[in-house]
């Protein structure tokens, strides 16, 4: 065992020195050198040591990358998105200019739900928790002076995620952008909405028919650019447990993957566009267990079960939002330090990206001032901390890797149940995409994911009232000297004049060509799934200036809608 960590200490060094590194000061405050990674001393066996391993190496528990942030920090990218897109696109380019390394689209509810501005649904809803985009024309503003071939955009949208990522193609071309080197990444991931969510725009097989399709063009066309982001995050703010959290969304992308596997791609091309996205919330070591857990179970079940090869089929990337559940309405200065300290899990956690909440998210969209401290919150961390110096700073830790190995065993436990609920594994003939997939289904239809969710929330709540969990300033110091804060406000008047610029872009656009693309789509749609993707029809759709809403509700005349089964 002894030489066996010499020997992981030896192959991490040449991968080590191999690797481009930053151009940085790494020593303390006081200036004490810091070594780029720590491991048991010479000579030392610790038990269950291939668990957590090196840096860089498979099951990756201590990050992907051999330098940690010593090669690259992690991106910052501030989710952002209010009004019209012309007040969206001013604040990217004070995110940009204020050093944020990458953009996230916060799109507004009927955009989520596949409406235009103008339909009857959005009323009242226009540019409130986002962004309107009803067409390319909107994106061509929300994107304007910023190149898109030389950012990387994350699109925050699940159920139209393929007509609005086809808008964002039509737009880089229209900047005259190669579109085969976009990056960036698209949220898509549907079996969210059904288990937390609720965004859906048809029933779930049409979805995973446009996912799948999605995942064959993107790994084909534009390999750069990852078309899942799979969430836990919105299971763990409806209320689910950091390990319910963890497995939920591994067992989702365990499901995705089976789709690219049924639909015969190969997995060591589509799996590294699988990327996930985690909350943060205030257990400091629960969160680091959770976040290290995944990158190691993921790893494992790729590489295992699922056959993936190359270390980036066998890599799980994600993104992190501090906990929005966790903010407060009451002394919500409060707030800047739980999202310090969650952030500080993530990044210890090893994130690759990150996404700091402001102080008032809890009462409204964030002001430009809280925005920038949230901004400032993760600079402060990176630059201030220290906590960039060392890859893995807190590996070895008895507490963490006991609680890692803890969340890792609960997820598996979870796996196994899902499986269960879909038939099990030993009947693979019987289920069309694959057994986890089957059993994610089968806990959608029969309510088992909301309801273990709901049961969570329920439990907290009820500790919470006891006074067994505690909040400060809700149900623990609760007298305060804080005011009243200033917090953003959208005027109706967006809404009025979205409709307008909606109405003379539906006037002057080539309406003959709309129809035909519209057409095209219809007959595509009817025609049976093997007989060709829908992402080049719908792209020229797009390219059309169809609207959001004209494009799903054209498919969704064949596909049809989907309404949740009611449980009490
Ligand atoms: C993979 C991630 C997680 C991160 O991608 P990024 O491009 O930012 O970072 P990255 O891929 O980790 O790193 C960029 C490049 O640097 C390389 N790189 C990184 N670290 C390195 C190191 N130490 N050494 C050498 N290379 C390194 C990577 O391999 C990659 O290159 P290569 O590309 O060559 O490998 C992606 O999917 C992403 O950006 N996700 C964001 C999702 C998001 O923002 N969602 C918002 C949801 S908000 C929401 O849902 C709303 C919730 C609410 O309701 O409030």
């Amino acid at each position: 065992m002894g030489d066996d960590i010499a020997a992981g200490r030896a192959r991490w060094q040449a991968r080590y020195e191999a690797a481009r590194k930053r151009d940085a000061d790494f020593t303390t405050l006081s200036g004490a050198r810091v070594e780029p990674v720590y491991g048991p001393p010479e000579g030392a066996e610790p038990p269950g040591f291939d668990r957590i391993g090196w840096p860089g190496e498979f099951p990756f528990t201590r990050g992907l990358y051999p330098t940690g942030y010593r090669g690259r920090t992690w991106t910052i990218r501030q989710f952002a998105g209010f009004g019209n897109a012309r007040q969206t696109n001013e604040r990217y380019r004070m995110i940009l200019e204020s050093g944020g390394g990458g953009l996230s689209v916060a799109f507004d509810m009927p955009t989520l739900m596949g409406y235009d501005s103008d339909d009857s649904q959005a009323l009242g809803e226009v540019g409130h928790c986002g962004v309107a985009v009803d067409s390319v024309a909107d994106m061509d503003v929300l994107f304007d002076s910023i190149p898109l071939g030389e950012t990387t955009t994350s699109m925050t949208i699940s159920g139209p995620a393929i007509p609005m990522f086809c808008m964002y193609l039509a737009a880089a071309e229209r900047q005259g952008q190669d579109i085969t080197r976009l990056n960036g990444t698209l949220q898509t991931d549907i079996f969210k909405e059904y288990i937390a969510q609720k965004e859906w725009l048809y029933p779930p097989r049409p979805h995973l028919r446009l996912i799948g399709d999605l995942m064959e063009y993107c790994a084909e066309h534009i390999p750069a650019f990852k078309p899942l982001s799979v969430s836990g995050y919105h299971i763990r703010e409806a209320g689910a447990t950091a390990a319910q959290e963890l497995a939920f969304t591994l067992a989702d992308g365990f499901g995705y993957v089976e789709l690219g596997l049924s639909r015969g791609l190969d997995i060591d091309r589509f799996a590294p566009g699988l990327s996930f996205f985690f909350d943060s919330h205030l257990d400091f070591f629960e969160e680091i267990a959770k976040f290290r857990a995944a990158r190691r179970i993921w790893a494992r079940w790729m590489r295992d079960r699922y056959g993936a090869t190359t270390q980036r089929a066998q890599w799980l990337r994600f993104h992190t939002q501090t906990a929005g559940v966790s903010l407060t309405a009451q002394q919500p200065y409060n707030n800047v330090v739980r999202t310090s300290l969650e952030a500080l899990s993530a990044v210890l956690g090893g994130t690759n990206s990150l996404h700091t909440n402001a102080l008032d998210e809890t009462l409204a969209l964030p002001t430009e001032q809280s925005a920038e401290i949230a901004l400032r919150t993760q600079q402060v961390i990176m630059e201030e901390t220290g906590v960039v110096n060392v890859a893995d700073p807190l590996g070895g830790s008895w507490y963490l890797e006991a609680l890692t190995d803890q969340i890792e065993a609960e997820a598996e436990r979870i796996f196994e149940r899902i499986l269960r609920m879909g038939g099990g594994t030993d009947t693979e003939a019987e289920h069309d995409i694959g057994p986890m997939t089957s059993g994610i289904l089968a806990g959608i239809h029969n309510g088992w994911f909301s309801s273990e969710i709901a049961e969570s929330a329920f439990q907290y709540q009820r500790a919470l009232e006891k006074d067994e969990k505690r909040i400060v300033g809700v149900n623990r110091h609760t007298s305060t000297v804080s005011g009243e804060l200033e917090i953003l406000r959208i005027s109706h008047e967006v809404e009025r004049e979205q409709r307008a610029a909606l109405a003379e872009r539906r006037a002057r656009r080539d309406q003959a060509r709309v129809d035909a693309a519209l057409e095209r789509l219809l007959a595509a749609t009817r025609a049976p799934e093997s007989s060709g993707n829908l992402i080049p029809v719908i792209l020229d759709a797009a390219r059309a200036e169809a609207t959001l809403g004209e494009i799903c509700a054209t498919m969704g005349r064949e596909f049809g809608g989907y309404v949740e089964d009611p449980r009490f």
